[in-house]
């Protein structure tokens, strides 16, 4: 077989008319990334709503159908209604949220605007996993327990869970993935809450400030048994450089103190700017008078400060925990406090919350402890709303949210120059499993990337989750597949999509030029798609005029849009073919938008690439399979 051809585009009205729209409010619109109904796009092109596009759900029926608005108002596995906000009116036709804890005013508000609204606070377990089926987004702080359980009981509508804060150890992420729903947080709103809560713990339990109140409340003035340490000069050692702790650290400075810090993955330069030395483990918690927690809770920082590490302490360390209990052995902390190696301790948080009324640790004499009120001001309430509010109307919308926890974080620019290629790459991976025979034996995909910029600038984790999911659809049985959980189920089912970025001389203003899909070891069931050495099933596109295009199958050079669907057609080339092929349809009724013709020469075989609008009944393909000239063809749905 040829390795090249010639290609002679015919370009009907349709597509003339698609191109002159193309800059218009008409052109193609960053698709839905995270559509969550089986085989989404094989009806309709997965268009979207605009990243900035905030109108609540039920003034966008003037919009064509997209998968966002599909996937928002539909709810297959549900019946029963959630309860409403008091006063508030269900709208079946608009997604449902539920709130399980209380949440900022302004947040609600912005949620109301958009969806059906549903506060049930201190919901069971079990409430929780009854009224999940029938909501499409749920919004957590710290109290939920969002488990495995909770996303087995939303039978797969729900899309998306919102963290109203920073912490996520609460929600099942293994499990949200797997289920293909979005978690997205707030990190940003509560950060100078949580830092200015540790500063007040801080101060607090060395002046011992509450454990005195108590005493004069009781009626007793005891000034000489409350005498506290000074914080200017001592050492303190902020564990986790992030967010919170380098808003304690550059707090902690201005109280006179030597800041250090642990974090092994923050850049010493931010550090050193804030006049704070990063140091090893080891040395920050041997030296400092003060430690104070920061780092997120995870399997490596459970239990972090333990009976080992509580001996490598100096005598007398005061450790304040604004963090998440979890990372303290809490009946080590008690065993350092009852011999003294730890003078004090300040907690807002808790291995339990709220904890045992008789937790020996909360009722050490020596320790002080707020009921998990690090992000608990106005201010941050507010702004954590807002923000997880933004983040999940967002993500109801399709869109990819800057703050997704458990899925490729991809900057709205990035993402809408993207847009049309990530059209292109489902598209691909689409038609390149339906031209495998048995789509299930496919267990080794490569796909190549030319673009004219750096393969370095290049973030294709976007387009391999696209393709996958243009793969896996058409061979699941009813599994949705999304850009949350496109990798988990490429993997389960024993599919190897490896990459290969190559630098051609294209377009820089181009993210990529083309896109080339490979599936190995494969059977087609249409012939000339197999090409190489290997003998691959191959297809490849590029974007043209923003609208995604097949320019190979197999060793022959096409040239058609990707709208509506296919047919691929080998023949002899002759005289008339196109004009009989397309008679065949037209008397059928069916709609052609595009065609291409590419030939390895002059009255050699050729391969016809016919965009249609409608699905040919069997008797037209039939037909069309009658031709004389017609070596093979097949049918593709997009
Ligand atoms: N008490 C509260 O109400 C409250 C409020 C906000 C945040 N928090 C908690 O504080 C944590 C930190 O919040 P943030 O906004 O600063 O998050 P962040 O992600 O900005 O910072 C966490 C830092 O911890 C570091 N880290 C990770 N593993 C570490 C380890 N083994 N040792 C040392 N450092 C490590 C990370 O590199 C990161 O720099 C959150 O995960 C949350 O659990 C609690
Ligand atoms: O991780 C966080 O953001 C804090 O722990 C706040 O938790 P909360 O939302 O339950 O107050």
């Amino acid at each position: 077989m040829a390795s090249s051809s010639t290609t002679n585009s015919i370009l009907s009205p349709s597509f003339l008319s698609g191109l002159a729209n193309s800059t218009s409010t008409d052109s193609p619109r960053p698709p839905s990334l995270l559509s969550f109904l089986p085989n989404s796009s094989s009806s309709s092109t997965a268009v979207s709503i605009k990243l900035s596009d905030r109108r609540p759900r039920n003034n966008r029926r003037s919009l064509p159908v997209t998968n966002a608005a599909i996937k928002t108002t539909s709810s297959p596995s549900s019946t029963a209604a959630p309860t409403e906000t008091p006063g508030a009116t269900h709208d079946a036709s608009r997604p449902t949220i539920l709130v399980s804890e209380k949440l900022g005013s302004a947040g609600l508000d912005l949620l109301r605007g958009f969806g059906n609204v549903d506060c049930s606070y201190d919901l069971s377990p079990e409430d929780l996993c009854r009224k999940i089926s029938s909501c499409d987004a749920l919004i957590v702080r710290s109290g939920t327990k969002v488990t495995r359980e909770v996303f087995e009981a939303a039978k797969g509508r729900l899309k998306v869970v919102g963290r109203a804060g920073v912490g996520i150890d609460n929600v099942d992420l293994q499990a949200a993935t797997e289920f293909g729903c979005l978690v997205v947080n707030a990190p940003t709103a509560n950060t100078v809450a949580a830092a200015e809560h540790g500063i007040a713990l801080l101060a607090a339990m060395a002046r011992n400030v509450a454990q005195a109140d108590a005493s004069v409340k009781s009626g007793k003035w005891e000034r000489t048994k409350y005498v506290g340490v000074s914080m200017v000069g001592k050492t303190l050692a902020v564990m986790g450089f992030g967010k919170v702790g380098s808003e304690v650290a550059r707090r902690a400075k201005g109280l006179g103190m030597h800041v250090i810090s642990h974090d092994p993955y923050a850049p010493a330069d931010r550090a050193r700017a804030m006049g704070v030395e990063l140091v090893s483990f080891d040395q920050a918690i041997s030296t400092a008078d003060f430690i104070s927690l920061h780092m997120p809770l995870t399997p490596t920082t459970r239990k972090i400060l333990n009976d080992d590490t509580f001996a490598k302490m100096k005598p007398g360390v005061r450790i304040v925990n604004v963090a998440r209990g979890g990372v303290i052995d809490e009946d080590a902390l008690v065993r350092a406090l009852d011999s003294g190696k730890v003078a004090q301790a300040a907690l807002d948080v808790f291995s339990q919350e709220p904890p045992p009324k008789d937790s020996k640790l909360v009722q050490h004499e020596r320790v002080i402890a707020t009921p998990h009120l690090g992000a608990s001001t106005k201010e941050a309430q507010e702004g954590v709303a807002i923000e997880i509010a933004e983040a999940v109307v967002g993500a109801l919308n399709g869109e990819l949210s800057a703050t997704a926890v458990n899925a490729p974080m991809v900057p709205p620019e990035v993402l809408s120059a993207l847009a049309p290629f990530v059209t292109l790459a489902e598209k691909l991976g689409r038609l390149a499993v339906q031209l495998a025979s048995g789509g299930e034996g496919i267990k080794s995909v490569k796909v190549v990337y030319r673009s004219a910029r750096d393969p370095d600038d290049l973030d294709t984790r976007l387009l391999r989750a696209m393709i996958t999911k243009g793969i896996i659809e058409p061979i699941s049985d009813g599994s949705y597949v999304n850009l949350v959980n496109a990798d988990f189920i490429a993997k389960q089912k024993g599919l190897r999509i490896s990459e290969e970025r190559i630098v051609v001389d294209a377009s820089p203003e181009m993210p990529v030029h083309s896109i080339e899909v490979l599936m190995s070891n494969v059977d087609s069931k249409f012939g000339s798609a197999v090409a190489g050495e290997g003998g691959d099933v191959v297809v490849e596109g590029r974007v043209k005029y923003g609208v995604p295009h097949l320019t190979k199958v197999g060793g022959f050079e096409v040239d058609v849009s990707l709208e509506g669907n296919l047919i691929l057609c080998r023949q002899v080339d002759r005289p008339g073919m196109i004009g009989e092929v397309g008679n065949i349809l037209g008397e059928d009724n069916v709609n052609v938008n595009f065609m291409s013709v590419g030939r390895m020469a002059r009255k050699k075989q050729a391969i016809m690439a016919i965009g249609v609008d409608e699905e040919p009944q069997e008797q037209t393909l039939s037909k069309i399979g009658k031709v004389s000239a017609v070596e093979e063809f097949v049918f593709l749905k997009l």
